[in-house]
């Protein structure tokens, strides 16, 4: 069973600007099959030049998407100190507007942010429509997780026998660290429309787990940066599919081989809201965050300072959004690492 815990204040902020991405061809995001021969290998190219992929023929039925997305909207539609009375604000886990993390990064969206555990009971005051669509929802993505996990080691050239080593790591494994955001970003027209800039909903910035699967409604908004032309390009919104992000962690267990992605997003400027939904799979705070011996070649020396998941998290909260959070684990400078 997934349990889906939310313990325990709302700022307000002046909001930040962020330019819209170049109109750029929407071919240039991978679409995968996951049940289409070759898989593997497009998941491993994707990460290699990427760090990002549509996930399609993912298994998920629509109508747990659906679902959860009418209890979230609905939850979203309450008052503000409804919402906060039920879910606590966010510190980091629970509900929070306005404001991301506590260093001060801003956006205009409100979230819940929540726990996932295999093992206890949901102690969360949702509304039990919303916790249930949440419970089964999760326990649906986190599958699609792991089969990309599987697909990611065998396009690695992980042994059959050892292709289980990512996926171990998050799913069913005692004492993982699997979260699962709600982000709501309602429509904003404090921009006159037209101009080469728009509100920021989420700052810059690459997700610490390994992996994150996220699925949104039909309004666009999400943008990735292309490492290699340094291009800021928008995804369009796709809600039959998962979006797979490369997250800092597996940037370190592959030993540079998948980068994580830098991604943001663009409040809406029309009359609709974007609902995204992002599982994200981190390891226990004890496990060891090092290059995987799976995947290293013979003599080939770790780029990175090995560091435990409960050290880099703990890091990861101390920082903005934006900072590099790899870069004081790095044992070569940024630009060698970039060029391996
Ligand atoms: O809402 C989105 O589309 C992306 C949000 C995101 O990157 C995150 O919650 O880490
Ligand atoms: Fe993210």
């Amino acid at each position: 069973m997934v349990a889906i815990t939310a313990p325990s204040s709302i700022e307000h902020i002046p909001l930040v600007r962020c330019p819209k991405a170049n109109a750029s061809p929407p071919a240039v995001i991978p679409s995968i099959d996951l049940s289409a021969p070759g898989a593997a290998a497009a998941v491993a190219d994707a990460c290699r030049s990427l760090g990002f992929f549509k996930a399609t023929n993912h298994g998920v039925p629509g109508g747990l998407a659906d679902a959860l997305e009418a209890g979230a909207m609905a939850f979203f539609a309450l008052p503000q100190q409804e919402k906060l009375d039920m879910s606590g604000p966010a510190r980091p886990l629970g509900y929070g507007s306005k404001s991301i993390g506590s260093n001060g990064d801003v956006g205009w969206l409100e979230y819940l942010l929540l726990s996932v555990s295999s093992s206890s009971v949901p102690s969360s005051a949702l509304p039990p429509s919303l916790r249930m669509a949440l419970e089964e929802y999760t326990r649906a993505v986190r599958e699609v997780g792991g089969r990309v996990m599987e697909l990611m080691a065998e396009g690695l050239g992980v042994a059959e026998e050892e292709r289980a080593v990512l996926r171990r790591m998050v799913v069913g494994r005692e004492g993982s660290d699997e979260m699962v955001r709600v982000n709501h970003y309602p429509p904003c027209c404090l921009l006159p429309p037209g101009r080469d800039c728009g509100v920021t909903g989420f700052g810059e910035h690459t997700d610490p787990q390994i992996i994150s699967v996220l699925r949104s409604n039909c309004t666009a908004g999400l943008q990735i940066l292309l490492r290699d032309s340094a291009r800021w390009v928008p995804v369009p919104p796709d809600p039959d599919s998962f979006f797979v992000n490369v997250g800092d962690s597996l940037q370190v267990l592959t030993n540079g081989r998948f980068r994580s992605v830098k991604h943001r997003v663009l409040a809406p400027e029309g009359t609709e809201s974007r609902l995204s939904v992002i599982y994200f799979g981190g390891p226990a705070p004890s496990q060891r965050i090092a290059p995987l011996p799976q995947v290293m070649r013979e003599g080939e020396q770790s780029l990175y300072r090995e560091f435990t998941w409960g050290e880099y998290k703990k890091a990861a909260y101390k920082t903005r959004l934006g900072d590099n959070r790899l870069g004081p684990y790095e044992l070569l400078p940024a630009e060698e690492v970039a060029a391996k």
